[in-house]
């Protein structure tokens, strides 16, 4: 991997991207934060001075594990996801915001949309890494802190399913109105990430478009340890 990170996220197959999340909301891309990356980044779990918070989650019944916030000034490599991921993301989440006969209201880069948020008094940094030890889960949820949100954040993968830990798939849950939700299961490779909508995705039906509600988790660690980053764009309240 010796393109810079901005590179990589360019080189992706936007195209094929954009569709599959037109197409079923979600879009999983094969690996791109080096092995030796994803180890710095699980190493950074113990630098206290990294993180503005960090979350027991059977504490608040959001399942079984630990997650941390990390605070401004992110760590480069997360500066650089967010930042880098979020162009494209705009643009896919405007054109939802048209199919939903609404306004494209996401500006074309990260700093301008931070500042619609920090305008709102959501000024907390919410990219975050999770750790999940044997027995751990994340119940389904949304992640949203506010009034203004981006309807995409991208989870990765910091080490190897089988390998590392087992069970512990990412799980989506989309609600469909008048009928019974549907499920999807994604694993990710170490390294690989997935584009997933925040709150809902635009489905397209016989008068125009509609809304499926999603939520997401993860089910059972069943060995092991197993650690993600999120990458949500929005800030927090
Ligand atoms: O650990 C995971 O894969 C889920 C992470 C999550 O809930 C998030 O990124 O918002
Ligand atoms: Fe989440």
């Amino acid at each position: 991997m010796a393109s810079s990170l901005a590179e990589r996220i360019a080189a992706l197959d936007w195209h094929s991207l954009q569709q599959q999340l037109d197409g079923q909301g979600y879009a999983a891309f094969p690996s791109l934060i080096s092995g030796n990356d994803c180890e710095e980044l699980i190493a950074t779990y113990g630098q206290d001075d990294l993180f503005r918070n960090t979350i027991q989650m059977a504490r608040y019944r959001f399942g079984e594990g630990e997650y941390r916030y990390y605070q401004e000034p992110l760590p480069s490599l997360l500066q650089e996801l967010r930042e880098g991921f979020y162009p494209m993301l705009a643009q896919t989440a405007n054109r939802w915001q048209e199919m939903l006969g609404r306004e494209a209201i996401y500006p074309a880069t990260l700093p301008e949309f931070l500042a619609q948020c920090h305008d709102q008094g959501q000024l907390r940094s919410t990219p975050l890494i999770l750790k999940y030890e044997t027995g751990g889960y994340n119940c389904m949820h949304q992640d949203m802190y506010g009034d203004v949100f981006f309807p995409f954040q991208v989870v990765f993968a910091l080490n190897q399913k089988e390998k590392d830990y087992k069970g512990g798939e990412f799980l989506l849950m989309e609600q469909r109105p008048r009928a019974q939700s549907r499920g999807h299961v994604i694993t990710l490779d170490q390294g690989a990430g997935l584009i997933f909508p925040t709150s809902y995705r635009p489905v397209q039906g016989t008068r125009g478009y509609y809304k499926n509600t999603l939520r997401h988790g993860v089910s059972t660690i069943t060995s092991g340890t197993r650690y993600s980053l999120g990458i949500i764009f929005h800030d927090a309240k």
